[in-house]
């Protein structure tokens, strides 16, 4: 017998049966695997520090110098600027008028899932590809869309993330499986007709089979929505350090679907903290994309990708545009170094996260691409990239300022009490903030804490400390019951023996559903 599900209220031409019976379907087929990859990671990380390496069953894959990824899809062959953001409707509307050539609109690290932000960003989707979509702001601001258009790719929430809010036999449903699945029933043939495609990005994945099942899904899906094989497309995020390991062996698995890959840093960075807990970094600002092991990561992205036919797409430099022209100037100098940087080594094209810096972006790689839609014939085969090169062995001592200490609590309880408040992404002190750069700072104090890193001062980093700092940053808004929520997490997290996995995971299941 099949057993019951169960979909909260909610947007009732999003949430219509035949949508419901497609996430059905892909959870039924899909959902027991995702749950065995979801414990091999936790028997993975449970098993101490594995020494990670490059895999030995999959050198065959590597080896083979003949397969190549798939060619680009409509609209997806120069993706030079790429914008990124919640699908917010004012948002939507605003990326779509930027000027870039793809916008990401992004229910993982810039989206806090609630279920009204969930649905409606679905809707967003949807009325955008219409054209219909508009909006009026309490000032009286008209919001429509412009006439040239970006490519539209969706990143929907990891694989270790619940949607709550469709149960089926009382266990929830993947919240991957609930946002690629409704983009794609409602989007598909949308994105089809307009002549591109229903694409998308993938987050945080951790193994190639974890790519392998992204794929098989890709498959069911074109099958059950009756559109060609090979018309989906993804660009996987390398924002994890197991996945730094299989990149070839990513692509390969989605090769009839690859777009790419995406060097995703801000969570690589979480990723280094959470799989080598014992290498203790300096404060977050001062690693850079030219620290060694950062370095060796996207070298060696750029040369997978092109040996392979495959775009190279660069990260998030996190530095938001202000409105005082000296940090003005300050950011869009700092966002227009580090797309050099991208653009001398090999990627295609890179991220923003504003519309202020889209000109910024495009003047670096126009520079560069001139007339060429991207630089993907541009071997790097000088690039050699060891597996102690990824790892980060050789960092060294690091003392930390009690500042920077407070300035993790700050950012981390900011942070979230604005994901529980049902915002994803905010500028706290002139940098983009979202789930990725959050989790930095509050393993870094988990980090500190637990090494007792020494201090400037003459101290060492303590649990008291850490509970102090977090404390103090709740503080500045006591009349605020998200702060003190958010503090209550954080505190719980940072005291913890083992770094918690995602904060995203306790609240999500305590405050949003
Ligand atoms: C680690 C990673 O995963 S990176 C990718 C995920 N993160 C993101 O995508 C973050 C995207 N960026 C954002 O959400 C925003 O830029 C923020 C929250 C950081 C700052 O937003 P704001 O505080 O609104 O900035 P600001 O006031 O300067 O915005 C000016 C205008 O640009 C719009 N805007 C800012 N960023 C974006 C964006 N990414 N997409 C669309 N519109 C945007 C604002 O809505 C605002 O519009 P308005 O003038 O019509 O009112
Ligand atoms: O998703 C991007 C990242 O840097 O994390
Ligand atoms: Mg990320």
């Amino acid at each position: 017998m099949l057993e019951p599900v169960t979909v909260a209220p909610g947007n009732p031409q999003i949430l219509k049966p035949d949508a419901i019976e497609f996430i059905v379907a892909l959870d039924r087929e899909f959902g027991a695997r995702r749950v065995e990859l979801l414990e091999r990671r936790r028997r993975r990380r449970s098993a101490g520090t594995p020494v990670l390496d490059f895999r030995a069953d999959t050198a065959h894959v590597r080896a083979d110098p003949d397969w190549r990824v798939a060619a680009p899809g409509p609209g997806l062959a120069d993706r030079r600027v790429e914008i990124t953001g919640p699908p917010e409707r004012k948002m939507t509307i605003n990326a779509l008028n930027s000027g870039a050539q793809v916008w990401m609109a992004d229910f993982e690290d810039a989206l806090s899932p609630t279920w009204d932000n969930i649905v409606e960003g679905q809707q967003n989707l949807v009325d955008a590809l219409d054209g219909t979509i508009s909006w009026t702001a309490p000032d009286g601001r008209r919001y429509e869309l412009g006439d040239t258009l970006p490519t539209v790719m969706v990143r929907p929430r990891g694989w270790h993330l619940p949607e709550r809010h469709v149960r089926i036999g009382g266990r929830c449903v993947s919240g991957s499986l609930f946002d690629a699945g409704m983009y794609l029933f409602h989007c598909a043939r949308r994105q089809i007709d307009r002549g591109s495609g229903p694409y998308f990005y993938l987050p945080k994945l951790e193994d190639h089979r974890e790519a392998r099942l992204w794929n098989d899904v890709f498959v069911f899906a074109q099958e059950w929505l009756g559109i060609p094989r090979g018309t989906i497309r993804a660009t996987v995020l390398i924002e994890t350090l197991p996945a730094a390991f299989q990149m070839e062996e990513i692509l390969y698995e989605l090769r009839e679907h690859s777009a790419g890959l995406n060097a995703g840093r801000w969570d690589y960075l979480f990723s280094m903290i959470k799989n080598r807990p014992d290498v203790v970094l300096p404060y977050r600002g001062d690693v850079t994309m030219t620290t060694p092991f950062m370095r060796a990561y996207t070298e060696l992205l750029v040369s997978t990708c092109h040996r392979r036919g495959a775009h190279a797409i660069g990260g998030m430099a996190a530095a938001v545009p202000s409105r005082d022209p000296q940090q003005r100037r300050h950011a869009l100098a700092t966002v227009r170094q580090d797309k050099r940087r991208e653009v001398g080594d090999g990627f295609d094209g890179s991220w923003v996260a504003h519309p202020g810096l889209v000109e910024t972006c495009r003047e670096v790689f126009d520079q560069w691409l001139r007339d060429e839609p991207n630089q993907v014939v541009r071997r790097r085969d000088d690039v050699r990239v060891t597996a102690a090169d990824l790892l980060a062995d050789r960092f060294g001592d690091v003392v930390v300022a009690e500042a920077e200490v407070r300035a993790n609590a700050e950012v981390a309880v900011r942070y979230v009490a604005a994901w529980l408040d049902g915002r994803g992404a905010v500028a706290l002190n002139g940098l983009m903030e979202d789930a990725a750069t959050a989790e930095i700072s509050r393993a870094q104090l988990w980090q500190w804490a637990r090494h007792g890193t020494p201090m400037t001062n003459g101290l060492r980093v303590d649990l008291p400390l850490v509970r102090e700092c977090l404390e103090d940053a709740a503080a500045a808004e006591p009349a605020n019951p998200r702060f003190a929520q958010a503090r209550a997490l954080l505190t719980e997290m940072v005291s913890a023996t083992t770094l918690t996995d995602f904060l995203t995971l306790p609240a999500y299941a305590r405050h949003l559903s």
